[in-house]
């Protein structure tokens, strides 16, 4: 079968790479539509978020007797996944599959082998000793501003090889905003830099559940050997051992190792240290030696350049106009992972259908997402921002003038607040100085019509949208 390309979040299920899974029998389809709900029971389970973040771009690659083989994109996908679903993936395989005895999951070199990083992968992957650079998560990939920098110059001064200012470096943020991203930039550059460099990323759940297992199997020694012998180490989500005292204590003594052998380590959190509650106070000061950056949500700026860097580096020949770029920068302002979901799927779905991408088909296509994101436009601000946009009083757009001057901005009106707002015709009616429904029926069509053979009259409508920021 041939090697698998990395599936995007968005990617279809059987769509990895399958031109060899078209062509083979009728098993392998059975195989592939298997792994089909094994899929889509693991998104029931995990929530559209994880399963996009994480298991999504696993490829399936076939079936060894009782074994399945799965690959992962990056170590750093197999650590998580092995970290975290491991047990899920091998449940729902035997459901499918009832002779499945372990599912393993390989690091699938997708370029250049060569220049692979030793970034250890914890999860028991029997393949992840030369795993490919993840050719997403790199310094050049990552878009600076003025919300992120001080976290990026940080995480590019611990990838300089030599001693570093400070250790550790904390970083933290809500979801979605680009640690895991630093972090496996860090990882990248420092092997660019020194090739021989041992770099291990771990999330804090895989630190407790190793050294729980090591605890239990009475042989800590070689766990922590394992851990204390890098030259930079990474711990993702560390939030997860609040609680846990005694990972906390063998947490403490390996940042203490690592930091007075002068190794790098890197810790996020999803929060600052002073509001981690149920850690450590000497974890916490410990943390607090260091550097801790704050990543915060993009500006508008810098979700336009993340999103123009996105489109850049996208290989379906797509052409987005730039008001879709601009109205999705100013809809999804809270996590960059759900903005390049969003430009994923409105290039993805333009691809399927075949169809240009527009302001139009975006809001169509995004209608769920920006339902959660949407702020209440009313009937009311509607009318202020017309009456403003023609020079006109409020009160004319009410009153029963018929005036071209009058009654054409009114129409605009009654189009947009049947476009913007969930108000039904009755209503909207009964706003506009007590109109039948028909009257608003009639406005709405005469405004489409007018849209494609008048520009101006279109010019206003996406005007007026812009400013009612809908
Ligand atoms: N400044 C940026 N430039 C380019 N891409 C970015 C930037 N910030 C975030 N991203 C992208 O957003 C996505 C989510 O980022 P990442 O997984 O690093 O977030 P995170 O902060 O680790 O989130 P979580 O806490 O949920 O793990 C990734 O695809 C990443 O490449």
């Amino acid at each position: 079968m041939a090697a698998p390309a990395r599936a995007a979040g968005w990617a279809p299920a059987l769509r990895a790479g399958d031109a060899g899974a078209r062509d083979a029998g009728a098993q392998q389809d059975g195989l592939l539509h298997a792994w089909a709900r094994v899929r889509a029971a693991l998104r029931a389970e995990s929530g559209d978020h994880h399963f996009d973040a994480w298991l999504a771009p696993l490829a399936f690659l076939g079936c060894d007797g009782d074994t399945v083989r799965l690959a992962a994109p990056s170590a750093f996908v197999a650590d998580w996944v092995g970290g975290h679903y491991a047990e899920a993936l091998r449940h729902h395989w035997t459901v499918q599959r009832p002779g499945t005895r372990q599912v393993t999951l390989t690091v699938q070199a997708a370029a250049a082998h060569a220049t692979a990083p030793t970034i250890a992968a914890t999860a028991s992957a029997p393949d992840t000793a030369s795993p490919p650079v993840e050719n997403r998560y790199t310094f050049d990939s990552f878009i600076v501003g003025k919300s992120n920098e001080l976290a990026y110059n940080a995480a590019l001064a611990v990838a300089e090889p030599g001693p570093v200012g400070f250790n550790p470096l904390f970083l933290h943020g809500t979801t979605g905003l680009g640690k895991t991203h630093l972090m496996h930039a860090i990882g990248n550059a420092l092997h660019q830099r020194q090739p021989d460099a041992r770099i291990t990323y771990m999330s804090a759940e895989r630190f407790m559940v190793e050294f729980l297992a090591a605890l239990r199997a009475k042989d800590t020694i070689a766990f922590k050997q394992k851990l204390r012998a890098v030259d930079l180490l990474m711990i993702d989500d560390v939030q997860f051992i609040a609680g846990k005292e005694s990972t906390q204590e063998e947490f403490f003594h390996t940042m203490n190792e690592i930091i007075s052998a002068g190794k790098r380590l890197v810790i996020t959190a999803d929060r600052s240290p002073q509001n981690l509650e149920g850690i450590q106070e000497r974890i916490l000061s410990r943390m607090a030696w260091g550097l801790v950056a704050d990543i915060n949500p993009a500006d508008y700026e810098l979700r336009l350049n993340i999103l123009h860097a996105k489109l850049a580096g996208m290989t379906q020949n797509v052409t987005v106009p730039a008001d879709v770029i601009e109205f999705l920068a100013r809809k999804i302002t809270a996590n960059v992972r759900e903005l390049e979901g969003a430009l994923n799927r409105v290039v993805a779905y333009a691809g399927l259908v075949n169809a240009p991408v527009t302001l139009e088909f975006t809001r169509e296509t995004l209608a769920d997402l920006l339902r959660a994101h949407e702020k209440k436009l009313t009937i009311d601000e509607i009318q202020r921002k017309v009456a403003e946009h023609y020079h006109l009083k409020l009160s004319d757009l009410m009153s029963a003038r018929r005036a071209r001057e009058v009654a054409r901005p009114r129409q605009v009106a009654m189009y947009l607040a049947k476009k913007l707002t969930p108000r039904s015709l009755p209503e909207i009616g009964r706003r506009f100085g007590g109109r039948d429904h028909t009257t608003v029926m009639h406005a709405v069509k005469r405004i489409e019509e007018l849209r494609a053979s008048d520009r101006e009259i279109d010019a206003d409508v996406v005007r007026l949208t812009r400013l009612l920021d809908a």
